[in-house]
């Protein structure tokens, strides 16, 4: 391995000095680099790096440790700036007066739940003990002791390891949150990176496309966004890492290294690059899959599930912006965000019901479950084959009861058994003297025999039926022709994500040319002109080839799609989410469905309120967005991402406001709400007063849709008796 240059000499013995000075109480007034140097080896070999390059490393290597945040941002901006740390000193630093090295000041002076922990403290006590900084039962889910001896990572490290992770140059708050997964790891130097553009914007974070200088190669810099001060933001922030350190499989996407400085509170994850998303792909213009080609992906998506279950891993958000796809069609799970661990045998752990993205949550978790398994991804996988095959979302809810109102319409309403075995909190509401029966088989009567089986078992109501990945894996469906083909026949496309950020850079270019001539053209008008969208507004339902479906029956299926959708009352128009950008004309993410069109947009922007909890929420509430009066159209007029950007009241409210948007009439034969107590999932109720306040209003509702009902039969009555 390495080489080390008389310049890193000073290091090591420093870094000795350190050791010593570790031994007495952690003072944090004194420097942070005397309390912990990092020890930087480098693998000349295999780096392609020239004389500048090194000089670079070693000049980075000198410096980079005393970068405060905005430096450690000037230098992926603009390597070279680390070559002259002279250079680099006069960028102006909000934080940090030049001369004056950044300390841990905030990370000290937080609450007393998340100190600063001491080295001896943490080689004492473990770090396992410090995870316990977490409250929610689902954080204290350990990984079952059969899985440990799978995992490359141990869950606590050794004593030995710890020193060796904290030796390396990680930040102390990431060891005491993190430490198992930083074993045998070291930081990633920013100025190995050159950032190059922005490429995806997610609730907590942003995605950059970068080079990097090490490995000679592009990769994804997810810069995430967390909150030193917020215990839950640093918390999922955490689990984010611990879960991805302990998979790796070619279907699951690899956490290649985080870039981080001891004294930095700013952390990049670092990613192969991937071109597209199934979202992203299914919407490019002219893109027809083929059905070799969705098997392939579904087979993808199932091997990666096989092995994130294998691991004791839920993926918890499986959805198609979240099936990352490469230039080879290589396809891999990302966001792991939301993703816990689980025993699969002892389901002893309570988890929380609050996750995955709604039109894919399946009807264990609409209905507040806490002890839960595969079954979750199972169900957002059946979501996806039927999206992928139909053309569009299968279950589009808008609110969780409506959402659990189509499960059981179109699955049919679950058994006596199911409610006695499963004993699910929300249940009482919605057992119903007349169940409606599965409809699956006829609905979609057009599917392909195997492609119907499969889709039959991983939309059952019941998660024990919805059997495995594995099983998933060996069904008729991947044996019947047409098979699934390879990767590497599929179609190459052209990088999505880069055009994207191309025309993204061309707007924002353009836009203050723009601006100019309109401010020139005059003042008058204060209208705020719409940025094009991006995207083409395809749907995967004009884009996967159906050799399987006539014309007659697309048109029928295409008519009960607008029956369905008329049949609501109506929603007000806005603009196409996918394609929407946000004010600084940058493209949002988008969380929804498969398919882009305008009625799947209006049902999107629902879901965004429904969107699982924050991982790493800011500290900041948009008050607009917490204003008990904000309108439908107030928060449709919002940017999807400053939507979502809200801490975990923000959300519970937007949650209870749930009910209030909620626009389409359920039957009121089928929901009860007045023999329901909670019809929500757990979290979202810590307040009874919101409680009682959302059934209020949702009594009111169905009251007002009774009179509704009643006056249009009293009114079809008189007609008749005219006539
Ligand atoms: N390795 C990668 N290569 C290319 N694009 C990526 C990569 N990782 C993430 N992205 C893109 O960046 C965006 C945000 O990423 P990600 O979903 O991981 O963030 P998030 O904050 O968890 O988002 P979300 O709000 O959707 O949950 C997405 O559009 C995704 O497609």
């Amino acid at each position: 391995m390495g080489c080390v240059s008389s310049k890193q000499r000073p290091f090591r013995r420093k870094s000795t000095l350190a050791s010593e000075k570790r031994s007495s109480r952690f003072d944090s007034s004194r420097r942070v680099d005397e309390w912990i140097q990092p020890q930087v080896v480098f693998d000349r070999s295999s780096s392609k790096r020239d004389a500048k390059d090194s000089k670079l490393i070693e000049s980075e290597m000198l410096s980079s440790n005393r970068f405060c945040d905005h430096q450690v941002e000037k230098i992926l901006e603009n390597p070279q700036l680390a070559v002259h740390d002279q250079e680099l000193r006069k960028v102006p630093c909000p934080v940090v007066k030049p001369g004056i090295e950044p300390k841990l000041d905030r990370w000290n002076s937080i609450d007393s739940k998340v100190r600063l922990i001491e080295f001896e403290k943490l080689s004492s006590k473990r770090l396992s003990d410090h995870h316990q900084i977490d409250k929610e039962p689902e954080a204290q889910a350990v990984v079952p002791q059969e899985l440990r001896k799978n995992l490359s990572v141990a869950a606590a490290p050794k004593d030995t390891e710890l020193k060796q992770v904290v030796s390396a140059g990680w930040p102390t708050w990431l060891v005491s949150v993190a430490g198992e997964a930083l074993v045998d790891w070291a930081p990633r130097r920013a100025s190995t990176f050159e950032k190059l553009e922005k490429i995806g914007q997610g609730t907590y974070s942003s995605v950059y496309r970068a080079r990097d200088l090490t490995h000679d190669k592009i990769v994804a810099l997810k810069k995430v966004r967390f909150d030193l001060n917020d215990i839950e933001s640093v918390k999922f922030m955490a689990r984010e890492i611990i879960v991805m350190r302990r998979l790796d499989h070619p279907n699951v996407l690899k956490l290649e290294g985080l870039i981080t400085a001891p004294v930095s509170s700013s952390l990049y994850l670092v990613f192969d690059y991937m071109d597209h998303d199934l979202v992203g792909l299914s919407s490019l213009p002219g893109v027809k899959f083929t059905e070799p080609q969705v098997k392939c992906y579904m087979r993808q998506l199932l091997s990666g599930l096989e092995h994130c279950h294998s691991r004791g891993v839920l993926h918890r958000d499986i959805k198609g912006s979240n099936l990352l796809i490469d230039g080879n069609g290589v396809l891999k799970i990302a966001d792991f965000g939301l993703a816990t661990f689980f025993d699969p045998k002892a389901r002893t752990v309570a988890l929380t019901s609050h996750v995955v993205t709604l039109w894919y949550r399946p009807p264990e978790l609409l209905l507040g479950a806490s002890h839960y398994g595969v079954g979750v991804d199972l169900w957002s996988t059946g979501c996806i084959l039927g999206e992928l095959y139909a053309g569009k979302p299968i279950l589009p809810g808008k609110t969780e009861v409506e959402q659990l109102h189509k499960i059981f319409k179109l699955c049919g309403s679950p058994t006596e058994s199911y409610w006695r075995k499963h004993n699910l909190p929300s249940s009482a509401g919605f057992r119903t003297a007349i169940p409606y029966r599965r409809k699956l088989s006829e609905m979609y009567k057009d599917f392909p025999e195997s492609v119907l089986l499969l889709l039959e078992t991983l939309l059952s109501i019941d998660p024990d039926h919805r059997s495995s990945a594995s099983s998933a894996l060996q069904s008729e469906y991947f044996k019947t022709k047409p098979l699934a083909c390879d990767p590497s026949c599929l179609p190459k496309y052209p990088p999505s994500k880069e055009i994207d950020a191309k025309l993204r850079d061309e707007e924002k270019r353009q836009r203050p040319e723009k601006q100019e001539r309109q401010d020139s053209q005059g003042r008058r008008s204060h209208e705020r002109k719409a940025i094009p969208p991006i995207r083409a507004n395809h749907s995967l339902s004009m884009s996967m080839d159906k050799p399987y479906l006539d014309l007659k029956s697309r048109n029928e299926s295409f008519k009960t799609f607008k029956e369905e959708r008329t049949s609501h009352v109506p929603v007000p128009e806005y603009p196409n989410m996918q394609t929407r950008n946000n004010q600084s004309g940058e493209r949002v993410s988008y969380s929804g469905p498969l398919m882009s069109n305008r009625n799947v947009a209006k049902s999107t922007m629902y879901v965004k309120e429904n969107a699982p909890p924050p991982r790493y929420p800011p500290s900041r509430v948009n008050p607009r967005v917490l204003s008990g009066s904000v309108s439908s159209k107030a928060l449709l007029d919002q940017p999807v991402t400053n939507q979502r950007r809200r801490d975990r009241r923000a959300y519970t409210r937007a949650d209870t406001m749930d009910s209030r948007h909620m626009t389409i009439p359920i039957d009121p034969s089928w929901y009860n709400p007045s023999d329901s107590k909670i019809y929500t999932s757990g979290p979202l109720l810590e307040q009874p007063s919101r409680v009682d306040q959302m059934l209020e209003e949702h009594d009111r509702q169905l009251q007002e849709f009774s009179r509704q009902e009643q006056k249009a039969r009293e009114d079809k009555t008189d007609k008749c008796e005219q006539s």
